[in-house]
């Protein structure tokens, strides 16, 4: 009989905090590889389910259930075992609390990687420590809307992460997240973790809150007339807001060195690649999803850093200032997402 070859991961305790759309699915995808891991979450309703019936993870080709360890959130000072590894799979305006929450049951040596969108990594690190942060660009698509079932639109095969370390205390420990991320799709260790996450932002001020606005899944609404054009100057904002910063451009998604430097085309070939590669007809984003549900999006953690980033250098960057304020008004009840706020973003963000 072979000798049971027992990997690094494998003697590991994994936490997934944040067990949504995309925690969910990467908690199953660990579950299936026999990791000892736990999946966290604050909704009620889908921890139960999960408990229950397990993860439902439906993909387009395939549907997995998969008998999760999930547990609520007060379940978290029952806890006895610190963890190695916690990844932080909640939306960027949880990343505080759920790291001070988490934090008491993390080993001394252990890692938190921040699998959001969002410039989260450097909020990590003042909580749980440098030496004890991993940044990383995440790109699953998913929805959720019933508990205990992910719409997974992009399986193994489409899902694509980067890993590094925010500072050099924590310097050749990214293999450890990238081995376990290794199970749930593509994983690149990257030497600038600050500056792929903020090409990702790109790709996120490109097409998040732009298309939510209008209340459509992405592809219907970049094809309504002017919103690709007004799509990708939002891009092109915080591209440009990302060299203010001195952050190098980085290939993403799977793109090359020369597929990124090689085109003054960036946003587009970036807007394009997602477009082509990771979502389906009917994937409605992430903060569309949060509308949908009640809750507020990620809008001040990726299109008001690009606005913020402008303003630090004396300068304005108008579509995502428009867009921020009707994701306010969104947010405030005084608008409704929908395809008629085209004119008022056009207008808002001059033209
Ligand atoms: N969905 C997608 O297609 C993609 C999402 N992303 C990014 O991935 C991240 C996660 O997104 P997504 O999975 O869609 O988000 P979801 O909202 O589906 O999942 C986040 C979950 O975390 C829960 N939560 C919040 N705080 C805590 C906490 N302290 N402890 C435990 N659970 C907590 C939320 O509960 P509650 O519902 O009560 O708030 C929710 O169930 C975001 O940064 C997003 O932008 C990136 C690429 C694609
Ligand atoms: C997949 C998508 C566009 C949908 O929410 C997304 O959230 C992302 O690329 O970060």
């Amino acid at each position: 009989m072979e000798p049971v070859r027992v990997t690094s991961s494998q003697s590991k305790k994994i936490a997934v905090l944040g067990a949504g759309a995309n925690g969910a699915s990467i908690g199953a995808d660990l579950t299936r590889a026999g990791l000892d891991v736990v999946l966290i979450d604050q909704w009620p309703a889908h921890v139960e389910a999960m408990r229950a019936h397990g993860a439902r993870i439906e993909m387009p080709d395939e549907t997995l259930t998969v008998p999760v360890r999930a547990h609520h959130l007060c379940d978290v000072c029952t806890f006895r075992e610190p963890f190695d590894i916690v990844l932080l799979v909640t939306k960027a305006y949880d990343t505080r609390w759920s790291c001070q929450l988490i934090e008491p049951y993390l080993k001394a040596d252990g890692l938190v990687a921040g699998v959001q969108n969002g410039m989260t990594a450097d909020t990590i690190a003042e909580v749980v420590g440098p030496r004890r942060t991993i940044g990383c660009v995440i790109e699953i698509s998913s929805m959720m809307f019933d508990p205990g079932v992910v719409q997974r639109h992009s399986p193994p095969p489409r899902s694509w992460f980067a890993v590094g370390a925010v500072a050099p205390e924590a310097k050749g420990r990214e293999g450890e997240v990238a081995d376990l991320l290794r199970r749930v799709g593509t994983v690149e260790i990257v030497d600038d973790i600050r500056a792929a996450k903020w090409m990702k932002l790109v790709s996120n001020a490109t097409t998040l809150v732009t298309t939510a606005i209008l209340g459509m899944p992405m592809i219907e609404a970049a094809r309504v007339p002017g919103m690709r054009e007004l799509m990708l100057r939002s891009g092109q904002e915080a591209l440009d807001a990302g060299a203010l910063q001195g952050h190098p451009v980085l290939p993403i998604f799977g793109l090359t060195e020369s597929d990124v430097r090689q085109t003054n085309r960036l946003v587009e070939v970036l807007l394009d690649t997602l477009l082509a590669g990771f979502v389906l007809p009917h994937t409605k984003t992430t903060v569309l999803q949060d509308w949908m549900k009640g809750r507020h999006s990620e809008v001040d953690d990726l299109n008001g850093l690009v606005v913020a980033a402008h303003a630090r250098h004396g300068g304005a960057a108008p579509v995502n200032a428009a867009v921020v304020e009707l994701a306010r008004r969104i947010e405030r009840g005084d608008l409704a997402p929908g395809p008629q706020n085209i004119d008022l973003l056009r207008s808002l963000a001059g033209g």
